[in-house]
């Protein structure tokens, strides 16, 4: 039987770096355009942070590199410390899947699966069918979510709200070091979207995983512990805010 426990929490670790991070588009002009202009920060494993900043600024461009759906045109990404450029794409994926979780503002669940199914989905992936240990795990993240009872029902019979839950549920079901989120509550009203980031935060501390948000809403920035801005590829600010959890010792050997 799986268990979460929040006792005695890991001292802090890298769980993400990028160093002089760049990325640029070829749109069959003379020249290639740059969006991201030499990007270096690193998330640890106690934070809990968000990239804001304008439409265009690229935070998706960004979040898409990080999560390792796509390529940088130079620099590295650290995933817990490991070089990222050089993996082939077998090992890219792999580590995607184990270390990664996604949740998005359109949910992205399957229609044709209940709630239950959608969140074994990536055991599924990396495990085949799911065993009764597993099952187990996903009515736990269900009830964890609040939606104890829903398994059996479709993404359809659900609220937006629900939905993302259910979306959450999922993205953490293979217990990633690493959790990405791009406007996860976009879609939501303010109350809904206040009550997913409060489950977002839970999350965080149970299963001490970094999480990176993407969002607009500048009060549910404000929230989280630390802030990244990025306008026109660069990184303007980078803001630990006062109740942020300061980095470990570990932290500052690095
Ligand atoms: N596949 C692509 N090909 C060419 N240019 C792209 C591509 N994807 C993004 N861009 C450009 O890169 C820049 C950053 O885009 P990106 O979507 O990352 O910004 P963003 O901050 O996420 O914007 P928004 O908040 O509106 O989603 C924009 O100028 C965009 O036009």
């Amino acid at each position: 039987m799986y268990e979460l426990t929040t006792d005695s929490p890991p001292l802090a670790h890298s769980v993400l770096r990028l160093d002089a991070l760049r990325k640029s588009y070829n749109l069959d002009l003379p020249t290639e355009v740059e969006v991201l202009h030499g990007i270096n920060f690193e998330v640890h494993s106690s934070e809990f942070a968000a990239l804001i900043g304008p439409s265009g600024s690229g935070k998706s461009t960004l979040l898409n590199i990080i999560g390792l759906l796509d390529q940088p045109t130079s620099g590295e990404l650290y995933l817990l410390d490991r070089p990222t450029r050089e993996l082939d794409d077998e090992r890219r994926t792999a580590l995607r899947r184990e270390s990664i979780g996604f949740v998005f503002q359109f949910h992205h669940l399957i229609e044709a699966f209940t709630a239950l199914e959608n969140i074994l989905m990536p055991l599924m992936v990396r495990h085949g069918k799911p065993g009764q240990e597993q099952k187990e795990w996903a009515l736990h993240l269900l009830e964890s979510v609040g939606l104890k009872g829903s398994h059996g029902k479709k993404p359809s019979e659900l609220s937006g709200g629900q939905q993302q839950r259910v979306a959450i549920a999922r993205a953490l079901a293979t217990r990633p070091a690493l959790l990405l989120a791009d406007e996860p509550t976009g879609n939501l009203d303010t109350q809904t979207a206040a009550s997913i980031f409060e489950m977002l935060r839970r999350f965080h501390k149970d299963f001490s995983c970094a999480v990176l948000i993407v969002t607009h809403d500048p009060r549910l920035s404000e929230t989280c512990d630390r802030t990244i801005t990025l306008v026109d590829g660069h990184i303007i600010k980078d803001h630990r805010h006062a109740q942020a959890p300061q980095p470990s010792r570990v932290d500052s050997e690095t």
